[in-house]
């Protein structure tokens, strides 16, 4: 679903709506300074300005009402306006038999007719200009990136907690429940303290997945990379040795797994839900650690002195493309990973241009990552990991929730790329025609390994570990 219908904006394709960005922010600044700077006694320029809005409103064709519903925010505002007249001092007036004062009613009047307009100058912006597009105006406006960076981390953040809420009504409201009745009260303050948790743990992936690109809470400045830290040509892609993990709730997900890849392999990870799967291959690029055992990428220890070069050189794909991507445009979002990694310039160019070409998606480089189909952000997620050059790549589900056509196009994709490959998957077909080579986790160990075909033949090895072939799946 796309976050394009927010409470603030309202999309559309009027010649306002089409207006770039930052010609919209510039001209609601410049009119928001000319309303406070105008004598409040200028009643005439109020009623113009008012004029010059409604005639805006008019082309973009946004409704009178959608601004008044909207307007409510003002509300503390407007008491304390109409509250002056009777409280202010100086020279008073009778009005109707009441004592009003000269100095208060102008003061009242000041306050709410700048307010007004300085909030309907800046709903006209919100209604008319989506979130992603202000964020990119203020980068062409070439406001710090800091400041752009914590604006967009806060849309994402928002954007994080109204699409769960979305998600929680759909799924509350298909089970019958209407939160307009009294006696659901109850139930309502539930979901949203739910609500809350489920951003949080959302936050957290989006977090995993920003940490995964080399994001160490600090941003890039300019000054290029650390020294990389060469690892041993003649070393596997990946040595796991008795990799045994708990989480901090005292779970213990892994007990003990075992694994070799050899550069170039693509090798499946398969197993049931709850296996361990994701809980290892967290530990790959050391997103998760602090458990016992051995886990080494091409000779280096994955160990805190080496982490940077290790998430440089293993790239995770996470299961949802919205928890990798949350910045303004596909082409930011791809260049996040290198640039933490030190790349800048044309270089840095070259590597987003090349990583979004080899997924197809070259033409959407400016598009917002919320606006595109499931598959297509699939794909952008896929270019955000290649844009860092790893040489093992780790894909959690990459066929989930793709349609027929966007499934094939994406193992095509895949199947192009020469490098080593791990990929977490249900989906038995998948892992077949990508990956030569299957290993079969449970229960936190593996418990076989060995060329896909002849593991999927053996189905006693699949029942016992809840596992099976598509109803009408050959092997042939
Ligand atoms: N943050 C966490 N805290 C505590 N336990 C967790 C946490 N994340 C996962 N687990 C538990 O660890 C075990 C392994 O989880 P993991 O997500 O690695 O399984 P998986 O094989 O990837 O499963 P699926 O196929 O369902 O995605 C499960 O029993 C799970 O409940």
């Amino acid at each position: 679903m796309s976050a394009g219908h927010g409470f603030l904006h309202r999309p559309g394709d009027s010649p306002v709506h089409r207006l770039a960005p930052q010609t919209k922010i510039v001209a609601t600044v410049v009119g928001v300074l000319c309303v406070v700077a105008t004598p409040r006694e200028a009643f005439w320029a109020f009623g113009a300005y008012l004029l010059a809005l409604t005639a805006v409103w008019a082309v973009a064709r946004v409704p009178v009402r959608w601004f008044a519903a909207r307007s409510v925010i003002e509300l503390p505002f407007v008491l304390l306006a109409v509250l002056l007249p009777f409280t202010g001092g100086g020279d008073r007036v009778d009005v109707l038999g009441v004592s009003v004062s000269e100095e208060g009613a102008l003061a009242g009047w000041n306050i709410l007719a700048k307010g007004t307009l300085g909030l309907l100058t800046s709903l006209t912006l919100a209604a008319t200009t989506a979130p992603q597009d202000l964020l990119l105006g203020l980068q062409r406006l070439r406001m710090p990136s800091v400041l752009v960076t914590i604006a967009t981390l806060m849309l994402r953040y928002a954007e994080v907690i109204v699409g769960e809420a979305r998600r929680m009504r759909v799924a509350r409201i298909s089970r019958g429940d209407d939160p307009r009745l009294f006696w659901q009260l109850g139930a309502t303050a539930r979901g949203i303290g739910s609500l809350f948790i489920r951003s949080y743990e959302r936050g957290e992936r989006v977090h995993l997945a920003m940490v995964s690109r080399g994001w160490t809470g600090r941003m890039p400045d300019g000054a290029g990379g650390d020294a990389a830290v060469e690892p041993r040509r003649s070393a596997p892609a990946l040595v796991v040795e008795r990799l045994a993990y708990a989480y901090p709730d005292g779970h213990q997900a892994l007990y003990g797994v075992n694994l070799r890849v050899e550069r170039g392999e693509r090798v499946a990870v398969l197993g049931p839900n709850g296996a361990g799967k994701t809980t290892f291959a967290l530990h790959l690029n050391g997103v998760l650690g602090g458990g016992s055992g051995r886990v080494e990428v091409a000779g280096l220890p994955v160990e805190k002195a080496n982490l940077k070069e290790i998430r440089r050189r293993v790239g995770v794909v996470f299961q949802d493309p919205d928890d990798q991507l949350f910045l303004p445009t596909a082409r930011q979002d791809v260049a996040f990973g290198p640039a933490n990694f030190g790349l800048r310039g044309a270089e840095l160019d070259e590597r987003v241009d090349r990583a979004l070409a080899a997924v197809g998606m070259a033409e959407f480089a400016d598009r917002s990552p919320l606006h595109l189909s499931g598959g297509q952000r699939r794909r952008v997620a896929l270019a955000t990991v290649l844009a860092c050059d790893p040489e093992i790549l780790v894909l959690d589900e990459p066929s989930a929730n793709l349609e027929p056509v966007a499934r094939r196009e994406l193992a095509e994709v895949l199947l192009g790329l020469d490098r080593t490959m791990l990929m977490v998957t249900h989906d038995l077909p998948y892992a077949l025609q990508l990956c030569p080579r299957s290993v079969l986790i449970d229960g936190g160990v593996v418990v076989a390994d060995g060329p896909t075909r002849e593991l999927l033949a053996d189905t006693g090895l699949l029942a016992r570990h809840r596992l099976e072939l598509p109803f009408g799946f050959r092997l042939d």
